[in-house]
């Protein structure tokens, strides 16, 4: 099959949620956020490597993690760039040679489920690229930013949710990255990239656990999933 890389990126500041530590730093039960997700990776016999892409003013604070957690499939802390495609691509350099399948996710998705990620895998290694996702529960309407008119109401059968890991054949990622870079397009997930490519990236539908703890209102659902659904203990 070729070795399995996972590049984790983790060096945005959270913004949107607004605390004073990065948000991939907060904890979650009796760990950090980021070391939940890592150990997810750490656990599947699958995976060869581990790149973990941080903000410059963390690398050493993230090498900690990876002797203290024994997260020996790390085999590289490095600094990001200014958006999280920047911090894909110095992750894509930085993955050994002989990598043939790569999965990228988010630091701040500790709850993806392995068989699901598996089936993400299974699918990009049947047609290239394929990322987790779920189906939208709402009514989704695209809005003149301006005068907050509604436009259109896309029919919602066609619309999904879009998760990481998304999951590439290397050297077609390694295309779509460079691509966007010469025309200097900036997509927020890496399916974007391949997708301007023309080339096909499949939806494997995931579940609604999977949350990207993005903003203040996802803590304490995080915590609730922790217990409840991953039925870990609460420190
Ligand atoms: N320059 C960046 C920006 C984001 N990310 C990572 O990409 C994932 C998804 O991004 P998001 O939830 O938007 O994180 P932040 O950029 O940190 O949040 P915000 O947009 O609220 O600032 C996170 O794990 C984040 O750390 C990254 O590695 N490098
Ligand atoms: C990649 C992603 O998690 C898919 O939902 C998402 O696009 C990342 O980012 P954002 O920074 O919140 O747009």
């Amino acid at each position: 099959m070729g070795k399995l890389g996972v590049i984790i990126v983790a060096a945005g500041k959270g913004s949107r949620m607004g605390t004073a530590e990065s948000k991939q730093y907060l904890q979650l039960g009796k760990k950090p956020i980021l070391v939940h997700t890592l150990q997810l990776f750490q656990n599947i016999h699958e995976v060869d490597e581990i790149i973990l892409v941080v903000g410059a003013d963390d690398v050493a604070r993230c090498n900690g993690y990876v002797t203290s957690y024994a997260l020996t499939k790390v085999t590289c802390v490095l600094a990001g760039g200014a958006e999280r495609q920047d911090s894909v691509g110095q992750g894509l350099h930085a993955l050994q040679e002989g990598t043939q399948w790569v999965l990228v996710h988010d630091g701040v998705r500790p709850f993806v489920k392995k068989e699901h990620m598996f089936e993400c895998l299974k699918k990009a290694q049947e047609i290239g690229a394929a990322v987790l996702a779920v189906p939208v529960k709402d009514t989704i309407k695209v809005v003149d930013a301006a005068d907050k008119r509604i436009q259109s109401t896309p029919d919602r059968r066609s619309l999904w949710a879009i998760q990481t890991p998304q999951a590439f054949r290397l050297s077609l990622l390694q295309e779509a990255h460079e691509k966007a870079q010469q025309d200097q397009f900036m997509g927020t997930d890496d399916a974007s990239l391949v997708e301007r490519l023309g080339a096909a990236v499949h939806v494997v539908e995931g579940d609604y656990y999977n949350i990207k703890i993005t903003t203040p209102e996802d803590l304490p659902w995080a915590e609730w999933i922790l217990h409840n659904v991953r039925g870990e203990e609460r420190t």
